[in-house]
This record gives C-alpha cells, sequence and structure tokens, in this order.
C-alpha cells in the first residue's frame, strides 16, 4: 500500500481526507468514511454536494485533487477495468438495452460477466419479473426497470454496490421492494453505498448515514444516534379524549399537566417527538434537503 491508510479485510471502502476540485472550485473538501461489509452507508445532500463526485472517484472514474481512496483495499488510483467484476455500480444511465427482452438482457451481461445462466432465473424470479421475461425491456414500467437494473448490477454477485438514487421517481410500495431486495444483498455480506436526497428512505434503509454539506460530511453515524443526538429539546405530542392535540416542551410545569391528564383518564396517546434526519439537517447546515 502506498501510504499510511490502513484498511482491514472487512473494508469494503475507505476514504481519507479526499478533496476534490474542479477548476477552482471546490466540490468535496476533506472528507473521509469507511464502509464495512454487509453495511449499507447512505450518502444524503442537497443537489451540487458532491454525492456523485464521490461515487466517481471510488469506481475510479475520476481523479481526486488530494487524498486517498480504496475499494476492497485498492488504492483506486490504481485499479483498471478488472475491478468491475467485483463492483456493480447503478446510476441514471441504467445500461438496459430497450429492444432486447427482460431475459436477453441479463443473458448478455451474463455472458460479459462469465455468470453461470442459471442465476438469471433465480434473479428475475426474486425481483418478480419472471413473467415478463419476454417483454421488451423498453415497455416495463418505471419500477420494474429499476428492479431488473438492480438485478443486472448483481447477476456477478459484486462484493460492493454503488447506487445513485435507486428509488427515486418510484412509488412507495416500489420503493419498498428495492429497500427489500438491497437489505437482502446487505445480509448476505454486499457492501453498499447509496446517494439519495430522500431523509425517510435513508433513516428506514441505512445502517448508518453520512449527511453532506457544500463538500463537507457534517455528520456522519447510524440515523437513531444522529437524531438522538440533536434531540436537545425534548418535546411531548399529546391527544386529549376530548381530540384536542398539541405539543409540550419538557419542563417540571409540563409533566405535572401531563401526569395530571393521565390521572384523570383524559390523556388518549402521548408521544416523545424526536427530530427526524431532515430536523437535523436543517439545523446543521440551515438548508432544506430538497
Ligand atoms: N465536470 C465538472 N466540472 C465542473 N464542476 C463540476 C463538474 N461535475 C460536478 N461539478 C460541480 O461539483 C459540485 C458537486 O457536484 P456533484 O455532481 O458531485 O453533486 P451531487 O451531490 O451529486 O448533486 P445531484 O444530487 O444534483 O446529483 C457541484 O457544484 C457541481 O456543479
Amino acid at each position: 500500500m502506498s501510504d499510511m491508510v490502513q484498511t482491514n479485510s472487512q473494508e469494503m471502502i475507505t476514504l481519507s481526507h479526499i478533496s476534490k476540485k474542479y477548476q477552482t472550485e471546490p466540490a468535496l473538501r476533506d472528507i473521509s468514511f469507511r464502509v464495512g461489509k454487509g453495511e449499507i452507508l447512505g450518502f444524503l445532500g442537497p443537489s451540487g454536494a458532491g454525492k456523485t463526485t464521490t461515487i466517481k472517484i471510488l469506481t475510479g472514474q475520476l481523479r481526486q485533487t488530494s487524498g486517498d481512496a480504496y475499494i476492497l483495499g485498492r488504492n483506486t488510483k490504481e485499479i483498471d477495468s478488472s475491478i468491475y467484476e467485483q463492483i456493480g455500480i447503478v446510476t441514471d444511465n441504467s445500461g438496459i438495452y430497450e429492444n432486447m427482452t427482460v431475459y436477453d438482457n441479463l443473458k448478455y451481461f451474463a455472458r460479459i460477466l462469465n455468470v453461470d445462466q442459471g442465476r438469471i432465473e433465480e434473479l428475475l424470479k426474486r425481483a418478480g419479473l419472471w413473467e415478463h421475461r419476454k417483454k421488451q425491456a423498453g415497455k416495463l414500467s418505471k419500477g420494474q426497470t429499476q428492479r431488473l437494473v438492480l438485478m443486472r448490477s448483481v447477476l456477478h454477485q459484486p462484493q460492493i454496490l454503488f447506487l445513485d438514487e435507486p428509488t427515486s421517481g418510484l412509488d412507495p410500495s416500489t420503493a419498498q421492494e428495492i429497500h427489500g431486495l438491497l437489505k437482502e444483498q446487505r445480509d448476505k455480506g454486499m457492501a453498499i453505498f447509496l446517494t439519495t436526497h430522500n431523509m425517510e428512505e435513508a433513516a428506514k434503509l441505512c445502517d448508518r448515514v453520512a449527511l453532506l454539506n457544500d463538500g463537507n460530511i457534517v455528520e456522519i453515524g447510524t440515523p437513531r444516534e444522529i437524531c438522538l443526538k440533536y434531540n436537545t429539546k425534548k418535546h411531548y405530542r399529546i391527544l386529549l379524549k376530548n381530540q384536542e392535540e398539541f405539543v409540550l416542551e419538557h419542563s417540571g410545569e409540563n409533566i405535572k399537566k401531563i401526569a395530571a391528564y393521565m390521572s384523570d383518564g383524559e390523556l388518549e396517546v402521548i408521544h416523545s417527538c424526536e427530530p427526524t434526519l431532515e430536523d437535523v439537517f436543517l439545523a446543521v447546515t440551515g438548508r432544506e434537503l430538497r
């Protein structure tokens, strides 16, 4: 290894002090993080934050200005196209051939990637696409296309999967199906690095998230850790039996009030309200994600 960065066998992705300037404009400013085997890391940030730039550096498509990036223990400055046998990438340009059938698309990639054709049936069935296997790929719905793209990207059982906005524009139930497919791959040991604008998706799907703003990682951790860290002002949402609904801040006086509602049998529902990742992002950066 060419420098002092230590990576271990469980570490699939390591970014160490990466900065990137396009001409003079900084897109990434000294970012560092690691992704382990069997982990989903969500990279969250508004448009222009530097998410795609990070994926391009990690996959060897773009050279950083400074710092080091490793995938599967190999410095990305030294990787060649053989790395694509071990990683999968899903971005906008899905690389699906619209005039070919669903089945033939996978068959074509299976041949290129030297994958047993038996796996095509298994994957199409798993993604609910077996009944559509003879359809032209261009005639699939958006959600079906996204599932096909995903199956194509895991055809060769990569160790790392990179996904740029995997459920963008999909309805909630299709998005949930994609989440299920991704979690299944994660549970088999795949490391998944995904970008999203969608905080709700990140909270549900990701083991850890990194919040990116203007090329800086402003928070990194499990969604729960991050939300609890910013839960400084505790609040309670109260619904009374008379259907009156309101929020009370945590204070000695309000706790007495809540106790009184309880003992008088007036309380219907009480919830503590922790901040969401969206609230945290707004608190840390002063800007909304969308
Ligand atoms: N080839 C390029 N030349 C110059 N500037 C670029 C280039 N590619 C990206 N940038 C700039 O770098 C910054 C980060 O861009 P990047 O595409 O990584 O953001 P992103 O977080 O992926 O955004 P989005 O969510 O819109 O895809 C932006 O300010 C962008 O304008």
